[in-house]
């Protein structure tokens, strides 16, 4: 295995404060790795410096064995680093179709978007099927519950054919039985996409976890399965204050 992502001596200062304070981390290709950690530890942050929309006050990121210093958030996009955020960015009025199709045009050539097209492209169709959002192609994105919602950003994500996807708690809000079609997609996704997943929810991460990072004060806390993670004295203390069998599944 070769590395997807390369975290190298990461720090990002915000008028004196120290967000993110020496990191290094290795994500591999197709690994399915998880991030967690209290309020304020620096996953969002971390998140944010790959995707370019803040820079790293010392170290770099390498992609795909590129690094990615002083390049802007659409050229990153283009190389294939896609993200969804904690709030949603689908067109509420465009159906689920449109809104895939719009995603899926981000990285067609400008040509490409002048001439007409008949049906929908591979890219489109093969999102509908992956995301289970097929029946529900020719609805309004805006009548869809918030775990399908979740699901078409993913889809828009995958239609843009990313190498790395970065999700942000994807299952926050979700029903028991979304979390487990969420668990399954994110499952099937990482079978030929690299993912990052910033989640808490412990029971999720036990069903579907296999590696996970702990951040806590801009640095990580400690790297392994859930179990090791869950039983680390380290861990216990850094979300102190809450019940041990739910110690890490509480935080935002
Ligand atoms: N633009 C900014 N300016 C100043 N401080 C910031 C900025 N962005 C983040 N921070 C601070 O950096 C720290 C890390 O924030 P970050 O959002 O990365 O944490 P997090 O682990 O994602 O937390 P949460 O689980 O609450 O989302 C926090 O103390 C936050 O207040």
């Amino acid at each position: 295995m070769s590395p997807m992502i390369e975290v190298r001596g990461l720090s990002v200062v915000f008028d004196g404060f120290r967000a993110i304070d020496g990191i290094d981390l290795t994500v591999e290709k197709g690994e399915l790795r998880f991030l967690i950690g209290p309020n304020g530890a620096g996953k969002t942050t971390l998140i944010d410096v790959i995707t370019g929309l803040t820079r790293p006050t010392t170290g770099e990121v390498v992609f795909d064995g590129r690094s990615l210093a002083g390049l802007r958030e659409h050229r990153i996009v283009r190389l294939g680093v896609g993200r969804t955020f904690q709030t949603s960015v689908v067109f509420e009025e465009l159906s689920v179709l449109e809104n895939l199709d719009l995603a899926a045009s981000f990285r067609r050539p400008l040509w490409s978007l002048t001439r007409r097209r008949r049906g929908i492209s591979d890219a489109v169709a093969e999102a509908l099927e992956t995301t289970g959002l097929k029946e529900l192609a020719d609805r309004p994105a805006g009548v869809l519950s918030h775990g399908q919602r979740q699901w078409l950003e993913i889809g828009m994500l995958l239609t843009q054919s990313p190498k790395l996807l970065l999700l942000d708690e994807p299952v926050a809000g979700m029903s028991k039985d979304e979390r487990e079609r969420t668990g399954e997609l994110l499952t099937s996704v990482a079978n030929d996409h690299t993912v990052i997943v910033i989640e808490h929810d412990m029971e999720f991460l036990r069903r579907y976890a296999s590696q996970v990072t702990v951040l806590h004060e801009g640095k990580v806390l400690i790297e392994g399965s859930v179990d090791q993670v869950r039983d680390d004295p380290r861990v216990q203390e850094v979300y102190l204050g809450r019940k041990r069998s739910d110690a890490v599944g509480t935080g935002t």
